[in-house]
């Protein structure tokens, strides 16, 4: 099976799979997308990539010069792949594990190593996934993982999101 979490940006997803892997500690590996905040200011300059092994990598940036663009940021894509490929491969060896993708997102699918170990992990019904996509279909790969005939897709809410902590655990018990 695999759970599938949508929502619109900034209603709390990542915020929910922190909280999840904080739970299933030891029974998750993957990694999670964060913000990254100016001290003073606050304003939001770039994302990090973060994983189960306690990688990290600053992989959008106000400040970096690319090819690949999603709003004011210039993503990365050797910076994402250092750290969400390493756990990725090193998941697809675990079967045993819930796989947990966090996001699978415009920034994310520039990465064409990515997309590859992506469709191996989504489209295996032997693995055991948590994983986040954009509440539109910004990627065909996006809207293949909406439709997946073992997943279930969950859209977060502001009236759901204090709730759906508990129900997700329940339902990885019949993971
Ligand atoms: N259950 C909640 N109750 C109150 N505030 C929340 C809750 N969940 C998240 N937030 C707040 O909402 C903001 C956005 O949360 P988060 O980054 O998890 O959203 P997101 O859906 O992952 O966003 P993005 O679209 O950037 O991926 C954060 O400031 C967070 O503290």
């Amino acid at each position: 099976m695999k759970i599938i979490i949508t929502g619109e940006p900034g209603i709390g997803k990542t915020t929910l799979i922190k909280n999840l892997v904080k739970r299933l500690k030891g029974k998750v590996i993957g990694f999670w997308t964060e913000e990254v905040r100016d001290e003073k200011t606050n304003q939001r300059t770039g994302f990090r990539v973060v994983s189960t092994e306690g990688k990290k990598s600053l992989f959008a940036s106000k400040l970096f010069t690319s090819k690949y663009l999603v709003g004011s940021y210039g993503v990365n894509v050797q910076r994402f792949e250092s750290v969400a490929l390493e756990v990725l491969q090193k998941a697809l060896k675990e079967k045993d594990k819930i796989i947990v993708i966090d996001e699978i997102g415009k920034m994310e699918l520039f990465s064409k190593k990515f997309r590859e170990i992506l469709e191996q992990i989504m489209f295996n019904p032997s693995y055991k996934v948590i994983a986040t996509i954009p509440i539109r279909d910004v990627h065909p790969l996006v809207k293949a993982i909406r439709r997946l005939p073992d997943g279930v897709l969950i859209e977060v809410t502001k009236e759901n999101r204090n709730m759906l902590l508990e129900e997700i655990l329940k339902l990885t018990q019949t993971f």
